[in-house]
């Protein structure tokens, strides 16, 4: 028996998962208070630290979708964010970044790198999604890189709210959120072709949307658990 597919055109497609903004961790409870200028030191502290497990996992993650991904052209776009990351060389890149905020922020290295602070429901969200990367076909993994779409926006408010709320950071601090600014609409405009180009039927549109949608899970998990490792 021949089973029929309806697709959703492509712009219907982008529209459904354009319309996951609505489950974006920037509406989370801990991020309006962040960008509200409401946390103390010792909330904006645990935050940093606790992200950056999320931070050095993420070249991990895409290292994983690499190794699924049988399209030479695919990665030789991709491989950038591995080094986006990384950097090159030592005191380079988003990680060495992040650490500097952390040392901004009055958190030393050491004390970042060790996860002293790390909180299991943190560990737990982001293994998940490194795990799904490994696991899921490529194409899915992608998809669930998506809510970088979302990104910008919030790094815009979080970088004025970090200037106007909380001056006792170090701006030199905020280097990481700049880069991201430019870094974040290129990553997404490459994932989006990528989805749009392999999910022609809908049931692959459905699979990126549930991708997108667990991503969305997995970063919404992140803030409930340093939100309740630090309460107000
Ligand atoms: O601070 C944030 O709110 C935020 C969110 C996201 C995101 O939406 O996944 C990423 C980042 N930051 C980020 O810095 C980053 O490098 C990044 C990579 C990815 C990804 O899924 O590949 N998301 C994000």
């Amino acid at each position: 028996m021949m089973t029929t597919t309806t697709t959703t055109g492509a712009d219907g497609f982008v529209e459904i998962l354009q319309a996951h903004s609505r489950r974006y961790h920037d509406q989370h409870p801990f991020h309006v208070r962040m960008n509200a200028g409401r946390l103390s030191r010792r909330q904006i502290r645990g935050w940093v630290a606790n992200r950056f497990y999320y931070q050095e996992n993420i070249p991990r993650k895409d290292a994983a979708i690499l190794s699924n991904c049988p399209d030479l052209e695919v990665r030789r776009r991709w491989i950038r964010r591995i080094i986006d990351h990384d950097g090159n060389a030592g005191g380079e890149g988003g990680i060495e970044a992040w650490l500097r905020l952390g040392e901004a922020a009055g958190l030393t290295r050491e004390e970042v790198k060790d996860h002293r602070h790390l909180v299991p429901g943190v560990r737990f969200a982001v293994d998940a999604y490194v795990n799904f990367a490994r696991t899921r076909p490529w194409v899915e993994a992608v998809a669930s890189s998506l809510t970088e779409l979302f990104a910008p926006n919030l790094m815009a408010a979080r970088l004025a709210a970090f200037e106007r709320w909380y001056p006792w950071i170090d701006p030199e601090g905020l280097v990481y959120f700049r880069a991201r600014l430019e870094q974040a609409p290129r990553d997404c405009e490459h994932a989006l072709e990528v989805v749009t180009a392999h999910c022609l039927s809908a049931e692959s549109q459905a699979r990126a949307v549930d991708a997108l949608s667990f991503k969305c899970d997995v970063l919404w998990s992140l803030m409930d658990a340093i939100d309740q490792a630090y309460p107000e």
